[in-house]
């Protein structure tokens, strides 16, 4: 794994949140672009070298509105840059970790992407992305 590709924060209200959020950072958002396969409106922001994602669902069965139910707002996932997304998933197997998805799907901002499930790595869902080229 390269770095932390972004860290997902799960939101109730994407556009209160995003003038929260530019309140916070001292900028706008860069990007908002919906990924309907997750059911999910999101947003970028750049904060130095680092990248934060608002999730809000856009559905009820979408994985933001089932933990925002249960858990509440929050941060709901960290994002690692991976080189080949697909080598990544085969190692992690191979380590025992159960990754959700083992074909890599489109997620947003040029992305492909896998999530690891959260009871194997402490709580913490974990999403690899691979820029798409
Ligand atoms: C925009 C696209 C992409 C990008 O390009 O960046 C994204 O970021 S999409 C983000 C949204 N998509 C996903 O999260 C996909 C992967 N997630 C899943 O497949 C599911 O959410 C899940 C992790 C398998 C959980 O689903 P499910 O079992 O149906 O939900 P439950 O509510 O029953 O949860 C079971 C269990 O897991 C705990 N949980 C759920 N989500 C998280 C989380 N984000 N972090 C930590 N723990 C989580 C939940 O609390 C339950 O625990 P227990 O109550 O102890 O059983
Ligand atoms: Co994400």
């Amino acid at each position: 794994m390269k770095k932390i590709e972004h860290i997902g924060i799960a939101v109730k209200d994407i556009e209160a949140s995003n003038a929260l959020f530019e309140a916070l950072f001292g900028e706008p958002e860069y990007k908002t672009e919906a990924v309907e396969s997750e059911g999910v409106k999101t947003s970028f922001f750049k904060v130095g070298p680092n990248k934060i994602e608002l999730l809000e669902a856009t559905k009820e069965d979408s994985p933001i509105a089932k933990y925002v139910a249960k858990k509440g707002e929050g941060i709901h996932h960290i994002a690692f840059d991976v080189e080949d997304i697909t080598a990544e998933i085969a190692r992690l197997k191979e380590k025992g970790f159960t990754v959700l998805n083992e074909t890599p799907k489109k997620g947003a901002d040029n992305k492909l992407v896998a999530f690891l499930h959260p009871k194997g790595t402490n709580g913490v869902l974990v999403e690899l992305c691979q820029e798409i080229s």
